[in-house]
């Protein structure tokens, strides 16, 4: 399935169980751009990507995929439109990192691929680009949470939807990896035109890579537009509570935003 565009129109979501609620949002989504969330904890940023996923029915309101409200999309169709990477979570069950990565494969192969189908040619590329082919073999639950959230980035990757939703990709990676996974992100909307929207904590690179910010706080978005806009909005301070000192890149001139 191809759409134009990804957006969604008066979403709202009130958790049953507590006072937090998301929304009415209503906003679009720009293919071949990198749209970065940031506010603080429980500003709504991870709820927003379920929501955008299908993965919480919103109260009200609806996604929609070009003209398709998502919802109406059936399952096995939405697993090759979008793909979320959680956060770290422990696994019930133990695989290795080269059938965590099959999986992704899945949503796209017929049953008779699936019992008799070689995957390696699609997997080993992607072990490749992160850093993981030492580690095809080595059981999930035994890597460094950097390993694992590689791990989780490398399905989503071999699945190959249009829009990828990360929530916080790089939280457990140090600087090198970090940097990797950004340009492969950068990579993935910018030469092969997905729709890639993350969750982001770092005020200090988000503005070397992001497209578009979105900044939350109590579930709603106070401003979205380009990083130029954004980090020198005070609002930033407001909503974070800190005071931020802003520089610019000594090469790129973009701009990097402390907390002091
Ligand atoms: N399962 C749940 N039941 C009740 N309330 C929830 C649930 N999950 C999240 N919430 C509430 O919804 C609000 C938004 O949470 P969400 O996880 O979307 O925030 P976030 O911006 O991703 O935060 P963080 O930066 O800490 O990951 C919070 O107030 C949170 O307590």
């Amino acid at each position: 399935m191809s759409f134009e565009r990804l957006h969604c129109e008066n979403l709202q979501y009130i958790w049953p169980s507590s006072t937090a609620s998301f929304g009415p949002l209503t906003g679009s989504f720009q293919p071949g751009a990198i749209t970065a969330l940031i506010g603080p904890n429980g500003a709504g940023k991870s709820t927003l990507l379920r929501l955008l996923g299908g993965y919480l029915k919103p109260t009200s309101g609806s996604v929609y995929y070009g003209d398709s409200a998502l919802l109406d999309i059936a399952a096995s169709a939405r697993a090759n439109l979008v793909t979320l990477v959680s956060q770290l979570m422990p696994l019930g069950f133990d695989l290795t990192v080269a059938e965590i990565l099959n999986l992704g494969k899945l949503p796209s192969m017929s049953w008779k691929t699936r019992i008799t189908g070689d995957t390696a040619p699609q997997i080993g590329p992607v072990l490749e680009q992160l850093g993981l082919s030492a580690f095809h073999d080595r059981s999930y639950r035994s890597l460094s949470g950097g390993e694992q959230q590689r791990t989780l980035l490398g399905m989503a990757l071999v699945q190959n939807t249009p829009v990828l939703l990360l929530d916080e990709p790089t939280a457990h990676l140090d600087p090198g990896h970090a940097q990797a996974i950004i340009h492969v992100l950068e990579d993935l909307a910018h030469v092969h035109g997905k729709t890639v929207i993350m969750a982001y904590h770092d005020l200090a690179t988000v503005g070397l890579f992001a497209d578009h910010i979105w900044l939350m706080q109590h579930g709603q978005v106070s401003l979205a537009a380009s990083p130029e806009q954004v980090l020198v909005s005070p609002l930033l301070e407001q909503v974070f509570h800190t005071t931020l000192q802003r520089i610019s890149h000594p090469v790129s001139g973009k701009m990097i935003v402390l907390a002091l």
